[in-house]
């Protein structure tokens, strides 16, 4: 067990962050504000205080399904250009604060066309706010990268025009694509010939996978559609098991993802909350460290688990007394594991998170 780590020191450490829901991140007081501009009435409640609260009771439910269900009210307001640029620079002010250096954040545009925005109008929007959180970041003498990837949501059937969307904005900011959205019954196959063009475009691509349903959604993800990354996978823990003398053996699957050193995009407080893990303690990340996966530690969405990079560090340093080492090697498998190119990713590696850790290695 390493020494208690200082919680104003978590949130100035550099983080690098992988899984984050532009949708899932905003700040209950923005979201009333824009169901105002927008004329949005379904709110439950318009004190921010309790909205919050509102949001975080009601992802608690341990269904992802349910879960899924408090997204109409963030979609709901997040339909308009205006609306989606203040979210994105509000998401980029709210990490920079809590000191992500890196972040690749993710929406569905298709959620977005209720109002007759068009999906490029959709893309630029986000990005414009990416933009002009980075101008922010700078100004304040602070490093801030952020890149968006786009979602396509599995039930439906837009994954083809979606991966095109993300091969067009490949210069613009958007670094990668990803489906979402309730996992059980809607295999990552439904949406192959998506991934296949975005193969031969030479395209990243992480899959929400392993989280609501089991090995055959990894294995689908995986060796059918060519994920770089896995969206959760944290039921990767299903194909190992511990002999009676404590030795984990893997299977062929956990084998491979280990070997072959695909990332984790690991939610720890969603996890708990979807009912995919039944407390922080007991996450499997424990063990998949242990075992030198490539873990990398997420949000999730920051509105619905009440949390932040910083906080999701700070309840792994109480559950698995990690310390600074721990933090960095998460960070720095992130930034490895990031869909920018690899001068860019080494970069980020010695210029910013390594001279910073050093410095608290020494604390
Ligand atoms: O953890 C998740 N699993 C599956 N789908 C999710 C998760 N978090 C958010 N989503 C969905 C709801 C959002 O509206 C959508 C796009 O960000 O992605
Ligand atoms: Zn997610």
């Amino acid at each position: 067990m390493s020494d208690a780590l200082d919680a104003a020191q978590i949130v100035r450490a550099p983080k690098a962050l992988l899984h984050d829901h532009l949708d899932g991140g905003l700040r209950p007081s923005t979201i009333i504000e824009l169901a105002d501009q927008t004329g949005y009435d379904a709110l439950p409640t318009t004190d921010a205080g309790q909205l919050g609260e509102w949001f975080a009771e009601s992802a608690n439910s341990g269904s992802l399904v349910r879960y899924l269900e408090t997204f109409d009210h963030t979609v709901g307001v997040m339909q308009t250009p205006e609306a989606i640029e203040r979210v994105a620079f509000e998401c980029g002010e709210d990490l920079m604060n809590d000191g992500v250096v890196y972040a690749e954040v993710r929406f569905a545009p298709e959620q977005h066309l209720q109002r007759e925005m068009t999906l490029p109008e959709i893309v630029e929007a986000s990005l414009t706010g990416f933009r002009r959180a980075e101008e922010n970041a700078a100004a304040q003498g602070k490093f801030l990268r952020i890149r968006g990837l786009l979602t396509a949501m599995r039930h439906a059937a837009n994954s083809q025009e979606i991966a095109a969307l993300a091969v067009r904005y490949r210069d613009q900011g958007v670094v990668g694509f990803d489906i979402a959205g309730a996992e059980a019954g809607f295999p990552p196959t439904r949406h192959l010939s998506a991934f296949e063009y975005l193969r031969r475009e030479n395209a990243h691509f992480t899959i929400h996978a392993g989280e609501a349903f089991g090995l055959p959604s990894i294995w689908e993800a995986l060796q059918w559609c060519g994920a770089d990354r896995l969206g959760h996978g944290v039921r990767i823990i299903d194909d190992i098991t511990i002999d009676a003398d404590g030795t984990p053996r893997l299977g062929r699957l956990a084998e491979y993802v280990r070997d072959r050193r695909v990332p984790l995009e690991l939610c720890p407080s969603s996890n708990v909350q979807t009912g995919a893990v039944d407390s922080i303690a007991v996450h499997p990340i424990g063990l998949l460290r242990k075992l030198k996966f490539r873990v990398t530690v997420n949000t999730d969405n920051r509105l619905m688990s009440g949390t932040s990079m910083s906080n999701e560090m700070r309840l792994l340093h109480d559950a698995f007394g990690y310390g600074w080492a721990d933090l960095q090697w998460l960070t720095v498998n992130a930034m490895k594991s990031a869909f920018i190119n690899f001068d860019e990713r080494l970069e980020i590696i010695d210029q910013v998170i390594k001279p910073r850790y050093a410095e608290l290695l020494t604390i």
